[in-house]
């Protein structure tokens, strides 16, 4: 897609998962056995977010075409069927990375597919655009003690035949185990001291996203204990596996490849089991060139400076051998009559701290630079290459340059917030927008705040307006000064806050996008 695009952040998270920028999911997983935030034993946070994605979407209804991943297992986690802290553990560290641009439902899906690579499952395409519910579906989890019709008729109302049901099964079953406390009925004398929750795993490498769950059933060592458990009436895993008289499972056994292809386009469907209504983006990937938290500013001294980074990411050897420090990143502007000029560029310095990612080499490079404010900038291309030898990569966004607007800019060093003794925080935002243009016939920002939701521990994400007053000039001739105080909002401290600034001039829109929140205090 071109930069800058709605679902910027998910890419961000998508892409980089360790280190300088790291997007934050996979520290969550990793390694793959490890337990949610790091200190609960005999939890797997990675297969506790793919149970959560699996009931999320078990209230998808093929006849109404209602339910599936909507993050409505927010309003669920009450419900017999979907049992277990883990619910709600999951989406209180899922909800660090809703934003504006990024819902719940959204970070669930991305969850399960972070999760599963770097579980070494298999690599499963990532779309966005999921639309979170607000209120609780059907209760149609299915349930251990439940029989194979039931099951059957279940799985095909969510859209998956028998032999999809058993892979799904199979699929999910491959990580994680059951907990005692939660289903002493299928588990019991499991429970110990260093194993309270009494954990019993679905098979002999539960943190390996692998075929051991059909190997060991087909060569009768399993250890799954809804297969065989003490409690014949909860051994659904048996008689799903046996549906086709254990044909899909021989299959998976017999090859660790066909399971893996096999789970990944599974999971990718159920993941996109979403209302009917709602359309998702194409797959996502990662941008070979992206700018990042690349921000305009006026200084004391009346010049422009333009300040963040450029990442570069790549999935060749090259690509993966490159010496940061030798690689050259060259960005070149356009000033704001659309002129080039060859004075207008900048070279970017490689990041010290290394970034890593599960889809290939990623790196960042910081920019640094001063910009004349008379001739400004419009946009800017990237010439770049993996060693100083090769001839550059000319980057252009999909031929039109990266776009930067230099009217409306934000203040970040004279913004502010109340001090956090205080109950009731005020944000206050300076901006300078450029007077050269015509009148500002309209100013303001959107400010994208949480709110609690009833029945539910994620939180909905909401934009406010407030319009910004007209103070006096500024360090510049070209710029006039404007701010706005509002009152911040409760829990600030969940949720990924962002805010635009916008100014309406001669009837065109200039806006500087996805501000971080003012954490600066007054
Ligand atoms: C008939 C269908 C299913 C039944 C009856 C069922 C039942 C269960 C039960 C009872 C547990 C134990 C939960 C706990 O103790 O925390 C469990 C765990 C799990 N299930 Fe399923 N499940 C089914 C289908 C699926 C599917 C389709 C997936 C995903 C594709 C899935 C993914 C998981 C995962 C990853 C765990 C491990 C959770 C953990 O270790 O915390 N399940 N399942």
């Amino acid at each position: 897609y071109i930069w800058p695009g709605p679902y910027d952040l998910l890419e961000d998270a998508y892409t980089v998962s360790g280190g300088f920028a790291d997007g934050g999911i996979v520290a969550g997983v990793q390694p793959c056995s490890v337990s949610p935030f790091g200190f609960l034993p005999g939890r797997q946070a990675a297969a506790e977010w793919l149970r959560v994605a699996y009931h999320d979407m078990a209230t998808y209804s093929t006849e109404t075409g209602l339910g599936g991943l909507d993050a409505s297992i927010g309003f669920e986690t009450d419900r017999a069927q979907n049992i277990g802290t883990a619910m709600n553990t999951s989406l209180l560290f899922f909800g660090a990375f809703q934003s504006k641009t990024s819902s719940m439902a959204d970070v669930i899906a991305l969850s399960v597919i972070l999760a599963v690579k770097n579980c070494g499952g298999p690599s499963i395409p990532f779309r966005a655009g999921r639309i979170d519910a607000e209120t609780s579906g059907p209760e149609t989890v299915p349930e251990p003690q439940q029989d194979l019709a039931s099951h059957t008729a279940s799985f095909a109302l969510q859209g998956f035949n028998v032999t999809e049901m058993i892979g799904l099964v199979a699929c999910g079953h491959t990580i994680g185990g059951v907990h005692q406390v939660d289903f002493p009925e299928t588990v019991q004398n499991a429970i110990t001291p260093p194993n309270p929750e009494g954990m019993v795993h679905f098979d002999n490498s539960f943190d390996s996203f692998d075929n051991h769950i059909a190997t060991q059933w087909i060569d009768g060592t399993s250890t799954d204990p809804l297969a065989v458990g003490f409690n014949g009436t909860t051994n659904s895993d048996a008689r799903i596996f046996a549906a086709d008289g254990n044909a899909t499972m021989r299959a998976f056994a017999r090859d660790n490849e066909y399971f893996t292809s096999q789970c990944g386009g599974l999971l990718e469907r159920m993941l996109n089991t979403v209302p009917s209504t709602v359309q998702l983006s194409e797959v996502i990937e990662p941008l070979p060139v992206k700018p990042h938290q690349l921000m305009l500013s006026l200084s004391s001294n009346g010049s422009l400076v333009m300040s963040g980074y450029i990442r570069i990411f790549g999935d060749s050897d090259e690509a993966a051998s490159a010496n940061a420090a030798a690689m050259l990143v060259k960005l070149s502007w356009k000033d704001r009559n659309d002129q080039s000029n060859t004075s207008y560029f900048t070279s970017a310095v490689a990041v010290s701290e290394p970034s890593s990612s599960l889809w290939g080499s990623v790196r960042f490079f910081q920019i640094n630079s001063l910009i004349d404010a008379q001739s400004g900038i419009s946009s800017f291309v990237i010439d770049w290459a993996f060693n100083n030898q090769e001839t550059l990569t000319h980057s252009d966004n999909g031929g039109s340059g990266f776009p930067f607007q230099d009217v409306a800019l934000l203040q970040a060093d004279k913004s502010c917030i109340t001090p956090s003794s205080r109950p009731n925080p005020t944000t206050t935002v300076f901006a300078v927008i450029r007077m050269d243009m015509g009148p500002v016939s309209s100013a303001y920002i959107d400010y994208t705040s949480n709110v609690i939701q009833q029945g539910s521990i994620a939180v909905k994400q909401v934009t406010s307006r407030f319009p910004l007053a007209h103070v006096g000039n500024s360090s510049s001739p070209l710029y006039d000064t404007y701010n706005v105080s509002f009152p911040t909002g409760e829990n600030t401290n969940i949720g990924v806050i962002t805010f635009d600034i916008v100014a309406v001039i001669a009837g065109k829109t200039y806006a500087s996008l996805n501000n971080p929140a003012i954490i600066t205090e007054c």
